[in-house]
């Protein structure tokens, strides 16, 4: 149960002590295309269920060539995680860079099914995959519109993909950043690995902890939303132009026709594009209208509990659970409604909705909604196909924004969900009338949990005893962050990140970079309520070792920095109360937020914020005159995904 508090400290242990000059590679010999038969489909699976799931259930015809529809990176049925090299495209300050670099790394290690039930392994106890800095083009306006990075980052990433080869062998290269279809496919060509960009890993992950109907059809769709805008045409072994489909060699352009006539939509005139757009169109549509009788089933229950569930003709008012991943939100919920919700370190370990019940102070019952958790530059498609859950979030009578305080980047982490939330069109009287947990306070020094655990000693009798085997933190390590570890210029290998210029992420991502998060309600049992709607020259292997091992000497500088950035915002906030006002200027906006302070794991807090939620609640209309109508309601789907439609044809 230590896990949270080391987790990012087990990537920092293998990241290397020192820098090593790699040689500049000979030449590139970029690799035959016409003779080339990449391992790899492009939107297969790198290694979710999706496409035999879809197989197995037969819900939908996909055509002559099952393959190109295909969701995901890989197409086959890995026992075993992937491994994943990650490449970080180099940011400024460091802190930023190492905060990133963390989640990269937890997003790598994220990538994992469940196997009867169970993740194979604990999450702390994995090992943090490769990763690498590298020139980041975005920084200085210098992307590549073939290859993102320059010839020079290509070519040393190469390098190193095949001296780790001689270790262990990587299925994919991770690049934390958003590429485009044809990038992404130069890219896998000059690596000879399938290249995975931000969004794509994101939407794996959620494919691969989807359980229910209704996250498995919505991650089903994200992915599908993700591959149609992935459409490169590319020459086929046999040396014919196509769209998508496997076996693809070489990349032509992103636009361009295929083979066939171009007198009609369908049928044997079609291009190849518009054959791939119209198929990826039709399993679209029946994912759409699936996800909308889910959709309506939910609404129907929502108001039917709102009637007949409440006291006193109260009605039941929902609460919904949102914030950062990995903030303590299942925790929460299990914690406050003493039932069991599944909880993990592994980023987006909620994708199925659970809605748990609540006596408040008062007596009277509420429920509590957990939901997905959002993430910065989250994909616009899962926004979008998950908006049958995340209307859960836009319908709850009452938010509750759960932030993890130990992290390192908390203040970016609270805009990225404030911003979710808006654009997923929470009404800005109930963003202002939020709840703000803080949570995992036991793990902010000074804090008499957090002392404890530093201490060795006992463990208050709510804490789980498992927190006592995790890896015990250094004694600066309440807010330490991974450091980076080696750079990759375009020409040359650099030994450090210089922090001469300001270089913030928002250079890197395009501006419809989204998030999403999402949540459920079900049928109302007092404890449990599930959600079932639902280089050319091989580098020395001990070099390589050397590099790919940790800075200890560095984490200790960010540790150090870090606690400064974040005694600037807990100086505002020392208070002796269990919740208080709170004043938030770094985040772009000044308003008074209630905020509770809670630890999940040790139960600190917890009767503060059931009580704030019953005031808040209390002070609200009756739940019965307010929201009912929502399943009268006509989703639409995207405009956009209209408006492609109608110039498809
Ligand atoms: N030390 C400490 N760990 C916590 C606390 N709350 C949650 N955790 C741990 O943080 C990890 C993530 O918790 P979850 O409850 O799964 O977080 P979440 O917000 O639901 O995450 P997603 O579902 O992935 O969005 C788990 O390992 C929890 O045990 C806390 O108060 N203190
Ligand atoms: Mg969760």
């Amino acid at each position: 149960m230590l896990r949270a508090f080391t987790r990012l400290r087990a990537p920092l242990r293998s990241l290397p002590k020192t820098l090593t000059l790699i040689p500049s590679p000979s030449p590139p010999v970029l690799p035959n295309p016409t003779h080339q038969s990449p391992p790899f489909s492009l939107l297969a699976s790198p290694f979710s269920r999706s496409t035999r799931r879809g197989r197995k259930e037969g819900e939908a015809s996909r055509g002559e060539d099952d393959n190109s529809l295909g969701v995901f990176v890989f197409g086959c049925d890995h026992e075993t995680p992937p491994r994943l090299l990650i490449l970080q495209p180099r940011l400024r300050p460091d802190s930023l860079l190492n905060s990133k670099l963390g989640e990269a790394i937890n997003l790598a290690n994220s990538l994992e099914e469940q196997r009867d039930g169970f993740f194979t392994e604990e999450f702390a106890d994995k090992k943090p995959p490769p990763h690498l800095i590298v020139q980041n083009p975005a920084s200085r306006s210098r992307t590549h519109a073939d290859t993102f990075f320059g010839p020079g980052t290509v070519d040393n990433v190469k390098c190193h993909l095949r001296a780790l080869e001689t270790e262990d062998k990587i299925d994919a290269v991770f690049v934390n950043t958003i590429l485009s279809g044809v990038q992404q496919r130069n890219l896998e060509v000059a690596w000879g690995k399938p290249v995975l960009d931000r969004v794509g890993l994101i939407i794996e992950i959620f494919n691969a902890h989807a359980e229910t109907k209704e996250a498995k059809l919505q991650s089903e769709l994200a992915g599908l939303m993700y591959k149609k805008t992935r459409l490169v045409r590319v020459r086929g072994p046999s040396g014919r132009l196509t769209f998508g489909a496997s076996g693809e060699a070489e990349v032509v352009s992103a636009k361009g026709r295929g083979t066939g006539g171009r007198g009609f939509i369908s049928g044997a005139g079609e291009t190849e594009l518009q054959l791939q757009r119209r198929r990826i169109l039709e399993r679209r549509n029946h994912l759409l209208s699936q996800i909308e009788e889910v959709r309506r089933t939910r609404a129907l229950q929502r108001a039917s509990r709102r009637r007949h569930g409440g006291t006193e003709g109260q009605g039941l008012a929902t609460v919904a659970i949102v914030g950062y991943t990995n903030a303590g939100k299942s925790t929460l919920v299990s914690a406050l409604s003493e039932s069991y919700v599944f909880s993990d370190d592994r980023l987006f370990a909620t994708v199925d909705p659970r809605v748990r019940s609540v006596i408040l102070p008062s007596g009277r019952k509420a429920l509590l909604s957990d939901t997905v958790g959002f993430i910065s530059d989250l994909p616009v498609q899962l926004v979008e196909a998950f908006h049958a859950t995340l209307e859960e979030v836009v319908e709850a009578d009452l938010l509750v924004h759960v932030l993890d305080s130990s992290a390192p980047n908390l203040v970016e982490q609270r805009s990225s969900v404030l911003q979710v939330l808006r654009q997923i069109g929470v009404a800005e009287e109930k963003v202002q009338n939020m709840i703000e947990v803080w949570n995992k306070i036991d793990l902010l020094k000074g804090h008499a949990g957090a002392d404890e655990i530093l201490d060795g000693g006992e463990y208050p009798s709510e804490v789980d005893k498992d927190m006592a085997s995790g890896e015990s933190a250094d004694e600066d390590g309440m807010h330490s962050r991974p450091s980076s570890n080696e750079q990759i210029d375009n020409n040359e290998m650099v030994s450090e990140v210089s922090c001469d210029e300001l270089i913030y992420e928002d250079e890197l991502v395009d501006e419809d970079g989204m998030h999403s998060g999402l949540s459920s309600s079900e049928p109302i049992d007092d404890h449990e309520i599930t959600s079932e709607v639902s280089c050319d020259e091989p580098v020395d292997d001990n070099e390589m070792v050397s590099e790919l091992s940790s800075v200890e000497s560095k984490v200790e500088d960010t540790a150090s920095e870090q606690e400064v950035d974040e005694t600037a915002v807990f100086s505002q906030v020392e208070s002796s109360k269990a919740w208080e006002m709170i004043d938030l200027p770094a985040c772009g906006e000044s308003k008074e937020i209630q905020r509770v302070e809670t630890s999940a794991v040790m139960g600190i807090g917890l009767q503060e914020l059931l009580s704030l939620i019953d005031e808040k609640l209390t002070a609200q209309k009756p739940v019965l005159q307010k929201n009912l109508g929502a399943f009268d309601r006509k989703w639409r789907p995207s405009h956009v995904y209209d408006d492609e439609k109608v110039a498809e044809q």
